[in-house]
C-alpha cells in the first residue's frame, strides 16, 4: 500500500511539474491574436515583440496589410510588457515589402486615394511614432516604400545581395515629403537628393556604406543580429528613449499631422494626373510582363 501511495504521488507530482513546464514554456513565447498577414510573437522574457509582415506574395501595402500593421503598432505601443520590436517579413531571401500597392494607385476615383492615403498616413505616424526601440530585419528587397518602413526603424540590419531605395521617380511618381526626410535623416541631403532624384535603387553593400543601412550579413544572421541589438538598445531607460526619439522625429510628424488634408488632396491630385497615370499603368504592365 505504502508503495502505492509513493508511486501514486509520484504521478501526481510528475503531472503537475509538466504542467508547470507546459505553463513555462507557453508562457514565454506569446502569440498576440495576430491577422494572419501580421504575425507577431511576444517573448514574455524579453518582452520582445516580432513581427512578421506575411501578405503574399511581396507584402505590397494595399488598404488591408497598412491597417493590419498600423492596428499592431499601436497594440504594441500600448501594451506595457512588449519592451521593444523587430519588425521583418516571412518571404525571406525574397521580400521585405515592395512597397505601396501600385494596384491601389491605378485608375481609381478620388475617394479610393483619399482613403489609401490617409492609411498611408496613419501607418507612417504610428511607425515613426512608436516609443520604443525597433530594428528592422530587412531579409529581402525593399523597395520605395519598404524601404520607407524599414527607415523608420531605429536600426536596419539587411541580408546581404538584395536591393533598397526610394525609386519612385523611376516610376513617374515622387516620394512624398515624409519619406524623403526619413532619407535624409538616415544618409544626409546630399545622398538623398541623389538617392530620390535619380530613383536610385542601392545594393545591400552599398546602402551600408552611405549609411542607409547599418549592417549587411548572411540570410541566417538577420533576426539574430537584429535581436543582438535590440538587447542592447532596450538597456536605454524608459523614458528617455522615447523622449529622445520622440523630439528628433516630432518636426516632420507635425508638419504631416497639422495638414493631412493637404497631404491628401496633394496626392490624390498628382496621382490622378494622365501622364502619372500612364506612367503608373506602364509600370504595372512592365512587373507583369517581367515574368514571360
Ligand atoms: C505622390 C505619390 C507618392 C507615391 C508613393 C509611392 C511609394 C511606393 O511605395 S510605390 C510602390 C512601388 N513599388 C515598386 O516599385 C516595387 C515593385 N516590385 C518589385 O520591384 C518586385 O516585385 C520585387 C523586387 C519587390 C519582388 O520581385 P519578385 O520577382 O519576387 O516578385 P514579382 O514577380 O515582381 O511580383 C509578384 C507579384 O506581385 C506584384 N507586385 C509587385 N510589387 C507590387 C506592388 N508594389 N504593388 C502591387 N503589386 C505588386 C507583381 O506584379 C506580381 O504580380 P503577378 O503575380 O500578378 O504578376
Amino acid at each position: 500500500i505504502q508503495a502505492l501511495q509513493i508511486s501514486e504521488n509520484k504521478i501526481i507530482k510528475t503531472k503537475m511539474l509538466s504542467r508547470a513546464c507546459f505553463r513555462q514554456f507557453s508562457a514565454s513565447i506569446r502569440r498576440m491574436s495576430s491577422t494572419n498577414i501580421v504575425e507577431t510573437n511576444i517573448d514574455s522574457g524579453t518582452g520582445f515583440a516580432t513581427v512578421t509582415l506575411s501578405q503574399p506574395p511581396v507584402n505590397s501595402l494595399d488598404k488591408n496589410l497598412l491597417t493590419a500593421i498600423t492596428d499592431r503598432f499601436k497594440k504594441l505601443s500600448d501594451d506595457s510588457s512588449v519592451t521593444g520590436a523587430i519588425l521583418t517579413s516571412k518571404f525571406d531571401g525574397k521580400v521585405f515589402s515592395a512597397g505601396l500597392n501600385i494596384v491601389d494607385m491605378f485608375q481609381k476615383s478620388d475617394d479610393h486615394l483619399g482613403e489609401f492615403w490617409g492609411m498611408v498616413q496613419e501607418w507612417y505616424l504610428t511607425i515613426q511614432g512608436f516609443p520604443k526601440p525597433l530594428v528592422s530585419a530587412i531579409n529581402g528587397h525593399a523597395p520605395t516604400g519598404g524601404c520607407a518602413m524599414a527607415l523608420m526603424s531605429d536600426y536596419r540590419v539587411m541580408v546581404e545581395g538584395k536591393t533598397i531605395g526610394l525609386n519612385e521617380t523611376l516610376l513617374g511618381i515622387v516620394a512624398p515629403f515624409f519619406f524623403a526626410d526619413l532619407m535624409i535623416a538616415a544618409v544626409g541631403r546630399r545622398h538623398a537628393e541623389f538617392a530620390l532624384n535619380n530613383g536610385y535603387l542601392y545594393t545591400s553593400d552599398e546602402a551600408l556604406k552611405i549609411g542607409l543601412v547599418d549592417e549587411v550579413v548572411n540570410l541566417d544572421q538577420v533576426v539574430p543580429t537584429a535581436l543582438k541589438i535590440l538587447t542592447k538598445m532596450t538597456k536605454t531607460p524608459q523614458p528617455a528613449y522615447q523622449v529622445c526619439k520622440n523630439f528628433l522625429r516630432k518636426e516632420t510628424m507635425d508638419t504631416l499631422r497639422n495638414d493631412r488634408a493637404g497631404d491628401i488632396a496633394h496626392f490624390v491630385g498628382f496621382v490622378q494626373q494622365p501622364n502619372v497615370q500612364k506612367a503608373i499603368g506602364g509600370y504595372l504592365q512592365a512587373l507583369k510582363q517581367r515574368k514571360k
